[in-house]
């Protein structure tokens, strides 16, 4: 078994309940409100930036200039996302992109920029992960039924898509390469991020589906 299924396993339960999520029930039968989707959208503009910024300092930080190149690249691939397809969603949402971070967007962004900076680099490998791959395997999924509706069957397009696909199964592979010379209280702290980012996939759903807001 490698450490990538090792992972994978470890936090199945919560992927399970990402897929079972509401939000995401209703993206495939087009009964989720566009109301909640223009939340997420605006919200996970947010995020992607400090995403790209959480793999940029990634990159800084790995072992070969091949990581560095590869991490670099993802940073870039983070905002481009960010940049066009929210930018595209956001008109015929029409919603305003201006607002401020949520409390879960804003936990969850500090969390992997925390963790990028204060842990190994295997730690904050660990950290990023879920985001690519409890993505990539939820679009695919959903790729299988789409939807009804046209602006979420763009976006599940888009996630379920074959060249998202080989930039998980790139970030996996460094996983595995870099867990390979790990200690075992090494690799604790490794799956342990990796279970509590996978546990925010699933808060920034229900944030989303709940329309969250700063409660004071
Ligand atoms: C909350 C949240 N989690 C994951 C993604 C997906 N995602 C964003 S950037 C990236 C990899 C580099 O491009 C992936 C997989 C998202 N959009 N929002």
């Amino acid at each position: 078994m490698t450490f990538s299924d090792e992972l994978w396993d470890s936090a199945a339960d919560v992927y399970d309940a990402v897929r079972a999520h509401p939000f995401l029930t209703g993206l495939t039968d087009g009964t989720l409100p566009h109301e909640a989707f223009g939340h997420f959208v605006t919200q996970d503009s947010h995020y992607l930036r400090g995403y790209a910024r959480a793999l940029a300092v990634l990159a800084a930080r790995a072992p070969t200039e091949d990581d560095t190149t590869l991490f670099a690249q993802h940073a870039a691939g983070a905002i481009a996302a960010e940049q066009e397809m929210h930018a595209e969603l956001s008109a015929s949402l029409r919603i305003d992109r201006s607002g401020t971070p949520g409390p879960t967007t804003l936990a969850y962004t500090s969390y992997l920029l925390a963790t990028v900076h204060g842990g190994s680099f295997a730690e904050g490998l660990g950290a990023v992960l879920p985001c690519y791959w409890i993505y990539a395997r939820v679009g695919e999924a959903l790729l299988a039924g789409s939807s009804p509706d046209p602006l979420y069957a763009r976006w599940i397009a888009m996630y379920g898509g074959d060249e998202f696909q080989a930039v998980v199964d790139a970030a996996v592979g460094v996983m595995d390469r870099v867990a390979a010379d790990l200690a075992p209280v090494e690799r604790e702290r490794v799956l342990a991020h990796y279970r509590t980012t996978s546990r925010y996939e699933w808060m920034f759903w229900d944030a989303a589906w709940r329309l969250e807001t700063w409660p004071v």
